[in-house]
Formats: C-alpha cells, structure tokens, sequence
C-alpha cells in the first residue's frame, strides 16, 4: 500500500514516493472519457460523479484499467461530486457526504484488488532483479467551483463579483475535510482556472487542519496564465507558500503548452512538477463536446514526455481524452529512460 507521511506534510513526502517509484511517477488518465468508453452517460451537472450513484462497478473498472496501465496514483471519481451538486439531485446531506466518502473507498478497493491479484504489473523489479510491490498513491480529487457550475468556466476562471475567497473556501470546506478521511493519501485540486480559488485551497488546509497533503494543478489555454489571464508563476507561488501541498502543476491542458509552463514553473517552485495534459482538444462547455484539434495527436503527446522530464516535471499522466493506451505508452517511454541517469531526477 502506498501512502504519504501523514504528519510530514511537506514536499519531502513525495519526493520520498517518488524515489520509492524510481525517480518519476506515472498518473492515471482521462477518468470521465474512460467511463464513457465503458457505456456510462454523463451528460449531466454531476459529470464523471453521477458514477458514484449509478454504476459505482465502472468506477472500480475505470481505477483497475489504469492500475492495469501502470498507474502509481489514481484519482477519485469526486472531480464534480460535490455535496451542492448531490442536494440538487434530491438527495440528501447525509447521502451527498457518504457518495463523497465512497469516492475515496471505491480507489482504496481497487488498490487492495489490483494488489491482490498479484500479478505481474503489480510488481517492480530493480536491477538486480528483486521484486517491490508497485507503489500506488489514491489522489481524491477536487474540481474547481467553475467544474460545479458545470458551463465550462473552470476553462474561463471568471466566477464574476459575486464569488470571493470566503464564499469559495464556503462551497468546498465541508466536501474537502470529508475527502481528506476517506481514505485518501492526497488531495488534488484539479483544473484551478484562477489566483482566488489557489487562495482559497491554501486557507482551508491551513485553517482546517487537513491532515493530508495536497497537489494544486492549473489550466491554461496560452502556455503563459491561467485562464482567468492571471499568470502561471503568481498562482503557484500561491500554492509554493504552503508547507501542505507537495506537488504543483498543470492539467486538462493541451500538450503544446505543457514546456512552456513547466519552466515558468521551475522558476518559482523547488517542489515536484506534475502534469496531466489533456488530448489537446478543446471543450465546449456550453454543449458539453469535446471538439478535435487538427495539432495534436495521441502520439504527439506521449513524444514529449522526455522532454518535460529535462525540464524537470517528475509525475506524468493524462487528462480528459486520454485512455489507459496513453498511460501504457507514458510508462513505458519513463521505464527505458529510468535506466538512463538524468540530471533533473529528484527534486
Ligand atoms: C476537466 S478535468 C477532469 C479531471 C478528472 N480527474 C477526470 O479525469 O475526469
Ligand atoms: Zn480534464
């Protein structure tokens, strides 16, 4: 089983996972496209969450195909689960916040599954041949207010005058204590489209004493800001300020920005870089579609792994598009270069 130090919540914790998995470790992919591809319908304001209360079996599936894939995290279905979202549907308070609960269960249980099944893929080997369990990390995801809204904005990051920092560490204080004792090893707050949400995040570990660490991942649409045109180095100096968080880095974005922003990133931060680019197709929110960029292709993305490595990014996966041919291709592309010593290796 893997886990972080739960009273250590400095970076040092996951520069120690990190070592344990060889210098780099490989995120899941797309969660919500992948649950698609097994016939779910998502359509809907709760998105990959609607799962938990319909088919809770294709979200234990959609954990074991990535595990199967080489995953050493796996993110929880709880992107857009949120406890508003869940009362809007007609269910209670108490059952919105055992679905939360069961986010985290649901990853811990294919965790212990795929362990179990003791196979192949669920051992490492070291150079002289001896076997290690693979270690695997559960990250309890956390979408943005904008992912809740459900109309795109965490892609616009503007929330408007009505939304602060006090009304948003509002909307997530309750949904973020509850994830942190699920069973989770780490928070992920995921697709951050602004400076004020970063905030936000950053009071309510601190003030509400969350024992476990957390990653922050932004978007951005130019290699340059977030998209609510704040730049890239002041948010993360937002997340670098906190001793809780132990990873910072860029998701549901497209490829081509990814270098760009993992230097901008070097810059203000010696905490480990974690990307999770999407497939470089654009969402439109308004009719929730995903539209094909004539740039980018599966192959492009995997192609430029090596180079965020040089650049000095250590956690790699997929967001939305990617599949778990993606993650095989992104952990295979890591485990020929491990051999090969790199200057940036530990951060
Ligand atoms: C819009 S980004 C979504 C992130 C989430 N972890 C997923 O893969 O579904
Ligand atoms: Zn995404």
């Amino acid at each position: 089983m893997g886990s972080l130090v739960k009273e250590g919540t400095s970076s040092s914790s996951m520069t120690e996972f990190l070592e344990k998995c060889g210098g780099y470790a490989v995120v899941d992919g797309g969660f919500a496209t992948e649950l698609e591809r097994h016939g779910a319908d998502i359509k809907d304001p709760l998105w990959s969450a609607k799962c938990l209360i319909t088919s809770p079996h294709l979200v234990t599936k959609v954990h074991l195909d990535y595990l199967e894939s080489g995953a050493n995290i796996i993110i929880t279905a709880s992107y857009q689960a949120t406890i508003q979202g869940f009362v809007a549907k007609g269910l209670s308070v108490g059952e919105a916040e055992s679905l939360l609960r069961r986010s985290g269960e649901l990853s811990c249980e294919a965790r212990e599954i795929f362990y179990n099944r003791c196979n192949k893929g669920s051992w490492d080997f070291d150079h002289a041949g001896k076997a290690s369990r693979r270690p695997v990390l559960v990250a309890a995801s956390v979408g943005s207010y904008g992912a809740y809204l459900a109309d795109g904005s965490e892609y616009s990051g503007v929330y408007g005058d009505s939304v602060s920092k006090e009304s948003l560490k509002d909307f997530h204080r309750r949904r973020v204590q509850i994830l942190a004792k699920s069973g989770a090893d780490l928070i992920a707050f995921e697709t951050i489209p602004n400076k004020l949400e970063a905030e936000a995040y950053v009071d309510l570990l601190e003030e509400e004493g969350i024992d476990i660490p957390a990653w922050f991942a932004f978007t951005s649409k130019d290699g340059v800001t977030v998209p609510s045109g704040e730049s890239i180095k002041e948010c993360a100096e937002v997340a670098d300020s906190c001793k809780k968080v132990v990873a910072i880095g860029i998701n549901c974005t497209a490829p081509r920005y990814i270098s760009d922003l993992i230097i901008s990133l070097r810059q203000v931060t010696h905490k480990p870089i974690i990307v999770y680019p999407n497939s470089g197709e654009v969402y439109d929110g308004l009719n929730k579609k995903w539209i094909k960029s004539e740039e980018e292709s599966e192959e492009d993305f995997v192609s430029y792994v090596s180079r965020w490595r040089e650049e000095g990014a250590s956690l790699f996966g997929g967001c939305c598009r990617t599949t778990p041919n993606t993650i095989k291709a992104i952990a295979k592309v890591l485990s020929c270069e491990s051999s090969v010593p790199s200057k940036l290796k530990f951060w």
